[in-house]
């Protein structure tokens, strides 16, 4: 039934970015890693954890040369140059701490890594049976899929190095912009590499033997509450819906929690996961329910001209003159490129500006941040002179990305 072939790994958490207590949570099968800046300026990690820390660590090499420092293993030579360490009776062999000396660059440093290739890490928000799982093994199949507790961390987890990328929700059909998304591409430094386009089919889920009747409570994501809000009704479920980190979860949740009066609203996946029945199948409110992800990495790609490509921009107007969005969208509009999405944010460092006008009095304008998303690569000589042009009406632009447009066909699932 599942088409990806991912792989999950033991997930990440933001305590892992943040000042951390020893008696901090740890999710089974999650690593936690403290990351402070030392007096060198560089990162330090230290590591609490779940059962698969270990297997975790040694196969991550920047956790396994840290690890080495911190953990009290005994260390053999095992003749042939490498550093065999022994943690808890477990023989690793930690290939980078086999040779300290810097290695010449090869053809294959300099190379990107492959877009299909196995190995990926692949950040995601969410626990195993999420959307955005499927999101990533639709978008590198064979990748690893690293779960993380919210957007931000899988943003922190590409940039420390603890994963190669990371796969985000931004828009969804029914349900609309994922805002956290766009505030915390603007925020941080990391590229649009991809998008892929995940029809998302809703289940409604519960412990076995329970019945509709006996359900005082929905959770889920908000976005999938949103989505299925009509069909809840019709289905005649008059009952509170509550808001949780992701789908999957919520179905963990009532699973670990042994709730025999609530559902979760989550995916067939999270049903087979967790051990619960469904309850009802389908229940979006749009067959043709779809989720629009991206893909983010350190680097950006090149764009090219010979297959559809997408850019996506922000930027912010200059503080004179009211007609700035008019003269950027004509910018496009001149040239032919058609916009696919445009997103209005606050712009957080200047929210609002007191505007004076001798004949008119005094206002204050709401500041804005753009983002807009046109048909067209950056390769291509239209769009280097449409953002020429937006250049001369904006106090700030930047380009998020120019990568292929997802073209892939989909049709709604069967049954819907
Ligand atoms: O909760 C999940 O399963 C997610 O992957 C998150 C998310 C979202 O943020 O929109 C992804 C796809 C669906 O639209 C519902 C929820």
């Amino acid at each position: 039934m599942h088409a990806y072939s991912y792989c999950s790994s033991p997930g990440i958490s933001l305590k892992s970015f943040t000042s951390q207590t020893s008696s901090q949570r740890v999710k089974p099968g999650w690593i936690s890693i403290q990351a402070n800046i030392n007096n060198n300026g560089r990162f330090n990690y230290s590591y609490e954890g779940g059962s698969s820390r270990a297997d975790w660590q040694s196969s991550c090499p920047i956790l396994s040369s840290n690890a080495d420092s911190q953990h009290q293993g005994t260390e053999e030579n095992s003749g042939g140059g490498e550093i065999i360490t022994t943690l808890n009776g477990h023989k690793r062999l930690d290939l980078i701490a086999v040779d300290k000396r810097p290695k010449p660059l090869t053809i294959a440093d300099l190379s990107p890594p492959p877009m299909h290739g196995s190995n990926l890490r692949v950040a995601y928000q969410g626990v195993p049976g999420a959307y955005s799982e499927a999101a990533a093994g639709k978008s590198y199949p064979n990748c690893e899929a690293i779960p993380c507790d919210q957007f931000e961390v899988a943003f922190q987890a590409v940039e420390l190095w603890l994963a190669d990328r990371a796969v985000l929700p931004v828009e969804n059909s029914l349900g609309g912009s994922i805002h956290r998304n766009y505030d915390l591409l603007l925020r941080h430094r990391l590229h649009i590499v991809g998008e892929v386009q995940l029809p998302v089919h809703h289940c409604l889920l519960a412990l076995p033997g329970v019945r509709k009747e006996f359900l005082n409570r929905v959770i889920s994501h908000p976005q999938a509450l949103s989505q299925c809000e009509q069909t809840l009704t019709k289905l005649g479920l008059k009952v509170a819906r509550e808001a949780v980190d992701d789908t999957a979860g919520a179905a963990e949740f009532i699973a670990a929690n042994n709730l025999r009066d609530t559902a979760a609203i989550a995916s067939a996946r999270a049903a087979d996961l967790y051990g619960l029945d469904i309850l009802a199948d389908g229940i979006q409110d749009d067959s043709s329910n779809v989720t629009r992800f991206v893909m983010l990495a350190r680097e950006p790609i090149i764009p090219r001209t010979d297959r559809p490509f997408k850019t996506s921009i922000v930027f912010a107007a200059q503080d004179k003159g009211t007609s700035v969005l008019f003269k950027v969208l004509s910018a496009f509009a001149f040239r032919n490129i058609s916009l696919t999405k445009i997103e209005s944010r606050p712009h957080r460092n200047r929210p609002i500006r007191i505007v004076d006008d001798a004949n008119v009095g005094t206002a204050k304008h709401f500041e804005y941040m753009y983002y807009v998303d046109f048909e067209a690569s950056m390769a291509d000589v239209r769009a280097q002179n449409a953002l020429a042009e937006v250049q001369e009406f904006t106090s700030f632009l930047r380009v998020l990305g120019s990568y292929p447009m997802d073209m892939t066909p989909w049709s709604p699932s069967p049954g819907d």
